[in-house]
């Protein structure tokens, strides 16, 4: 195969569009990503799919010269979002949507990955296609079962997510935090069911879950300096099967956000506190679920990113500009702790946001985004 073209871009973008799987569930996505690796030219190449984490790949391109291998990551997983944008290569997967835009990013690696394929580069460069970015946190799992080991090893790490606030093509970034830490909230409120008519022998979660959203509300506009800021979004709530039976559980369950670990940790500490103050008032049973997994604080190298950001101003051919940090989390902030490297946006351009049924990012952001990234890593090996 040679080197693909921007048309033959989209067309994968598309495909990848039409198969969108949940966190760990990536087994079409990964079949199709290696089916298309396969055809790169191989004599650089090494492919491994490692048995820990079976729906990762990971791609090492040999250098000429190597001085270190920089590591290119984009992960894979979509969201349980059911697709309304109408367009001819929505998802083919009932209630499932890459509606963060990882398509994008998966095919922006291809079309880096194969550029480098048949150009061969001075260092080694190492391309890590992750599963459940969204949840489950893969980017830690892959960690923590080993898989960067040897010549698997990143020396530096990149990786970027796209920006529908940016126009298409332009990158974004900061140096420091890029994006705050996040922690998955569960909470199961359990009371006793009972007839509609007869609450006096039931004890309702419907009701105590009412009082508790509504107390949750408070902690970010009463405990928390406004200067620093955070966030909780209470995203789903379960209860009940019928108007007219009382709901004996009630499970609720979000996300809070911060960009330092000391603000995340305070918040989780007020809403346990709060989640304590109600089964005590309602005489009910809450537990409490805080999960923060490897959802880190996405703290850019100071160094690299410099340097990073330094090509990028001084390119005539980029759009750059610099980000404010943002309340969106990437597991990318942990590998970010083990390795030195940054993260940036890519712009997309569109009027829905991230996590939206009808996100439509501007394709053209593709071919413009490895352009450029491709300069920067070229860049990158010879300084
Ligand atoms: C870029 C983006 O949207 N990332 C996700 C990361 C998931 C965080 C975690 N599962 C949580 O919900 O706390 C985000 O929601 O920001």
């Amino acid at each position: 195969m040679t080197v693909l073209n921007e048309e033959e871009l989209i067309k994968i973008r598309r495909h990848l569009h039409e198969i969108p799987e949940l966190a760990l569930e990536e087994t079409e996505t990964h079949q199709y990503l290696l089916e298309v690796i396969k055809k790169f030219k191989q004599d650089n190449l090494e492919i491994n799919v490692p048995a820990e984490l079976p729906t990762a790949i990971m791609v090492l391109i040999k250098g000429s010269n190597p001085q270190r291998t920089i590591g290119y990551r984009t992960d894979i997983d979509a969201l349980p979002v059911s697709e309304k944008t109408n367009l001819p290569y929505s998802s083919k997967h009932e209630g499932v949507m890459h509606a963060c835009g990882h398509d994008i990013h998966m095919t922006v690696a291809l079309g880096l990955l194969n550029y480098f394929s048949e150009n061969q580069t001075q260092d080694n460069l190492l391309f890590f296609f992750q599963p459940a970015e969204e949840s489950k946190s893969g980017g830690k799992l892959a960690y923590e079962k080993g898989i960067f080991h040897g010549k698997w090893k990143p020396d530096e790490f990149y990786g970027l997510h796209d920006n529908p606030d940016l126009p298409a093509g332009a990158i974004g970034c900061r140096e420091g935090t890029l994006f705050a830490g996040t922690t998955e909230v569960n909470i199961d409120l359990i009371g006793k069911g009972g007839h509609a008519a007869f609450p006096q022998e039931a004890n309702d979660t419907v009701v105590a879950a009412a009082s508790l959203i509504m107390q949750i509300q408070t902690v970010i506009s009463r405990s928390i300096d406004p200067i620093q800021s955070g966030v909780i979004t209470l995203g789903k709530v379960e209860a009940g099967t019928i108007r007219n039976v009382i709901a004996g559980h009630t499970r609720i369950e979000g996300t809070i956000r911060g960009l330092t670990q000391k603000m995340i940790l305070k918040i989780d500490q007020r809403l346990k506190d709060l989640c304590k103050g109600i089964a005590r008032s309602y005489n009910m049973e809450v537990n409490i679920e805080l999960n923060q997994g490897g959802y880190w604080p996405v703290e850019n190298n100071p160094k690299l990113t410099k340097r990073f950001i330094s090509y990028m101003k001084n390119n005539p051919k980029v759009e750059f500009i610099e980000t404010k940090p943002a309340m969106t989390g990437e597991d990318f902030g942990y590998l970010l702790a083990k390795f030195p490297g940054t993260m940036f946006w890519l712009g997309v351009e569109d009027d829905s946001q991230l996590h939206s049924a009808t996100l439509t990012p501007d394709e053209k952001s593709i071919w413009r985004g490895i352009e450029v990234i491709k300069g920067f890593l070229i860049d990158r090996m010879e300084n």
